[in-house]
């Protein structure tokens, strides 16, 4: 048989041993390739040679009705007798130039890959390899990882950069689902090539499923679109953010874009919940409301779950480092209800318990936007050019802070926000450069939660400004609908705009009467006094 050119989008592993009670496997398959199964292996842990074979012809008879490929897990021998498409072999199987020996050139072959020296030694086989199955990503039932690190989504990114340019496809595999498809397709863009998946692998989410049909059809739906958007998005650096009619974009039109997003935010009054630290949660509320937003304080696992579909977006700020489920299950459900995720790992680079609680938070879920001064980006980044001190930034930043936040964009698949005396932001594509603000904000605790606070309203009325202008969302893949970018803009503006006045104020003789007169310049700030102020350049 020729090689035949296989769509991975989505990659059914079988495993008899998940069926629901009752449900019959070969029933099971046939309606999960109606769904839009594309390739299927054929992994069977507990039968003989003998059952093994009987299986694989079995189900290569029923695929072959639907024109879907089917391989066969470790065994050589079985993909021989049944004459099957190929193999998926692992890291402690047969040699992959032995196996391509023993099964041509035609057949195809995919090997395991658990992180980057796998992978490493994976593109020197490479003339003998097809694709690579990139795992686990995150906790999975269906096989024992042996307390291996689960990689994430930005860990099968940096994957994705050693196979970029080597003819290698790629999927993903362990414990994806539904609900963190969208986050892994975004978050698993390679950093420094925009490498994406070329499908997902899953087992339970069909095989367990009572509705394996539906099950794929959903699956399927979301890889479709991801791919789209990435074919329209095709020579631009970034496809996870909304960059519609970036180009030729000027400094007039985005403070036209902030005015309009102030006015959204009055008018729908969104619901934004913050899961934020002890010292600030009464300032940040308070500045929520002043700009016309509604702030809801809930943490507890239970009740951000029940909100999430409630909420215009959500605020995850880890200063005091409390509520660590509650922080899990609010971002999770952002992400499954395409929520705006705002993340402000606050003082990320001062304690490893900090930084394995941040990677523990990302490997969740994906954040829409990360807000942080310099060393928290620093951290973020892995850059040692600025360190960290408590939750204060040391020095004052970095040598080119615009480079910063564009690579960290993309590493990350989201839009950054470095705070200073000067704020930053990008989208992996483009850089907004704010230089407003008073000496005060360094001089009251909390400015840059506050800061953090604000984005997410702007966040929740860009995502409504969407909804409310389209009818549906035009592309399912995106996680999240509306200008991110924007929001970034509008909430580090508008605070600093405010801050300023609330500086030059004649009854404001230092942090504590200025605390408040923020509070109020922020109620009353205008779009006209907006404009007037800002100090705002696309680099
Ligand atoms: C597509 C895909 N990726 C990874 C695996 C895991 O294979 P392996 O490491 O050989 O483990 P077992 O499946 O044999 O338990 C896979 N099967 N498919
Ligand atoms: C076979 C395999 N290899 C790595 S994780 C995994 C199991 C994937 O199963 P599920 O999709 O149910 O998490």
């Amino acid at each position: 048989m020729p090689k035949i050119d296989i769509d991975y989008s989505v990659y059914l592993v079988t495993g008899r041993e998940f069926l629901p009670a009752g449900k019959d496997y070969y029933e099971s398959l046939e309606e999960s390739l109606q769904g839009g199964v594309t390739v299927v292996q054929v992994r069977e842990k507990n039968a003989d040679t003998g059952e093994f074979i009987q299986v694989a012809r079995r189900t290569k008879e029923i695929c072959d009705q639907y024109n879907v490929p089917v391989l066969i897990n470790d065994r050589i021998d079985v993909h021989l007798a049944v004459g099957t498409a190929g193999i998926h072999i692992g890291q402690t199987d047969c040699p992959i130039s032995l196996a391509r020996t023993l099964i041509g050139e035609d057949a195809i072959i995919g090997l395991s890959v658990r992180n980057t020296d796998e992978a490493n030694r994976a593109i020197e086989s490479k003339e003998s390899l097809d694709y690579i199955g990139i795992g686990a990503v995150w906790e999975t039932g269906s096989k024992d990882i042996k307390g291996r690190k689960t990689l994430g989504p930005d860990g099968v990114g940096e994957i994705l950069d050693v196979i970029q340019g080597h003819g290698i496809k790629s999927v993903a595999i362990g414990g994806i689902h539904l609900p963190n498809l969208p986050q892994l397709l975004h978050g698993s863009v390679s950093p420094l090539n925009s490498n994406t998946l070329d499908g997902v692998a899953v087992i339970s989410d069909i095989v367990a499923s009572l509705h394996p049909r539906e099950a794929a059809t959903d699956l399927r739906e979301i890889v479709d679109s991801f791919k789209r958007a990435k074919r329209v998005l095709k020579g631009q650096q970034s496809v996870f953010s909304i960059l519609q009619g970036r180009d030729g974009l000027n400094e007039d039109q985005l403070i036209k874009g902030v005015e309009g997003l102030m006015e959204v935010l009055q008018q729908e009054t969104p619901l934004v919940n913050q899961l934020t630290n002890k010292v600030v949660m009464n300032d940040s509320a308070n500045v929520t409301l002043a700009v016309g937003a509604s702030p809801i304080m809930s943490t507890h696992p239970r009740d951000v779950h029940d909100l999430s579909p409630a909420i215009g977006a959500c605020l995850i700020n880890f200063g005091t480092v409390d509520d660590k489920e509650g922080m899990k299950v609010a971002g999770r459900q952002a992400n499954v209800n395409r929520k705006p995720l705002v993340f402000d790992p606050v003082a990320v680079g001062a304690t490893s318990y900090r930084r394995e609680t941040a990677a523990e938070l990302l490997a969740h879920w994906q954040p829409t936007i990360i807000k942080g001064n310099a060393a928290e980006i620093g951290a973020m980044a892995e850059s040692t050019e600025v360190m960290s001190r408590g939750v204060d930034a040391a020095g004052s930043g970095f040598k080119d802070p615009g480079s910063v936040v564009k690579a960290l964009a993309r590493k990350r698949a989201a839009i950054i926000v470095l705070t200073g005396p000067t704020d930053y932001i990008s989208d992996g594509s483009l850089v907004i450069k704010v230089s407003n603000g008073s000496h005060y904000l360094e001089k009251i605790t909390g400015s840059g939660c506050q800061a953090g606070s604000l984005i997410a309203c702007y966040a929740a009325a860009s995502r409504i400004k969407y909804l409310n202008e389209n009818d549906s969302f035009e592309d399912d893949s995106q996680l999240v609908q509306g200008d991110m970018l924007l929001a970034s803009l509008a909430g580090i503006l508008i605070y600093t705009v405010a801050s300023e006045v609330a500086a030059e104020r004649q009854d404001v003789k230092g942090p504590g009467t200025f605390r408040s007169a923020l509070i109020d310049e922020l109620y009353n700030l205008t779009p006209e006094v907006v404009r007037k102020r800002a100090k705002v350049e696309i680099l």
